[in-house]
């Protein structure tokens, strides 16, 4: 389990987080809201060990994480950035790039590791994807490949920074169910979102950082009670209780 104690991260004097503490819970699906520039891709990348601290600690099962190598880290944590590169390369080489971090010496693919690639694409729904090359990909393509990429590193907390930027409909539903999956089968599953009534009906938490600073940590019927997300995005949201429970919308 992924802790953060009172984090503090930024870019060289510009303090962007702020006494952050959070828990990235096993088995569970945590959203994390904001307004553009709140500092949710900085959260993620100071957790993840990419932006050094400024204070505070990450704690990976209750050791500093400050200790582990990057390949330690890749072990424990995968990450879907809001942009990549894109190499000239086949989507099935892209997602075994989340292999490295298991690999060992001579750092050859092994049997195992095309098919967790394969399983990956699958779950993903890029397996047909697999053969072509990257750059000739639509972006919601592409995004499934890289989605695949972060599930093929198989570590036990993921974190997808705005996983649906460029999904059609079906397929944004489909990554708020595998995100679900996933966390049923014991992983802790961070997503940016700034779908809220998609966040709220697939998130367990949903975190609401705004300036740096964690307003409220807590779940979707609880947030919405309180109104919170209303005043930090001066929206209004609506529920209405549906068989598959709580469905939210913008009035
Ligand atoms: N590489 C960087 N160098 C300097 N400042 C940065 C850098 N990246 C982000 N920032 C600043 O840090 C603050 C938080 O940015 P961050 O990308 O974490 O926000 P975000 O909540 O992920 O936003 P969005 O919803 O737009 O993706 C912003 O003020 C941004 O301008």
């Amino acid at each position: 389990m992924m802790e953060l104690r009172q984090l503090r991260a930024g870019y060289g004097e510009h303090m962007v987080l702020d006494g952050i503490d959070l828990a990235l819970r096993p088995g569970e699906v945590l959203a994390l809201l904001g307004p553009n520039g709140s500092g949710k891709s900085t959260l993620i990348r100071a957790a993840l060990g990419l932006l050094p601290l400024a204070g505070g600690q990450v704690l990976i099962d209750g050791a500093d994480a400050a200790a582990l190598t990057p390949r330690q880290r890749a072990q424990k944590a995968a990450y879907l950035p809001q942009t990549r590169p894109v190499p000239n390369i086949t989507a099935l080489r892209m997602v075994l790039h989340g292999r490295f971090p298991h690999l060992t010496y001579p750092r050859r693919f092994r049997q195992e590791d095309y098919a967790a690639a394969m399983a990956a694409l699958e779950q993903a729904d890029a397996a047909c994807l697999a053969r072509r090359s990257m750059p000739e990909l639509s972006g919601g393509q592409r995004q499934r490949v890289y989605l695949a990429m972060a599930l093929a590193q198989d570590a036990p907390t993921l974190f997808l920074d705005e996983p649906t930027a460029f999904l059609d409909v079906s397929h944004q539903l489909e990554v708020g169910r595998l995100a679900g999956q996933l966390a049923r089968q014991g992983k802790a599953v961070v997503l940016v979102l700034h779908d809220l009534p998609l966040a709220l009906s697939t998130a367990d938490r949903l975190a609401v950082l705004k300036g740096g600073r964690l307003l409220a940590v807590d779940g979707p019927e609880a947030l919405c009670a309180d109104g919170i997300l209303n005043s930090v995005f001066g929206i209004e949201l609506g529920r209405v209780m549906t068989d598959r429970g709580w469905r939210y919308y913008y009035l």
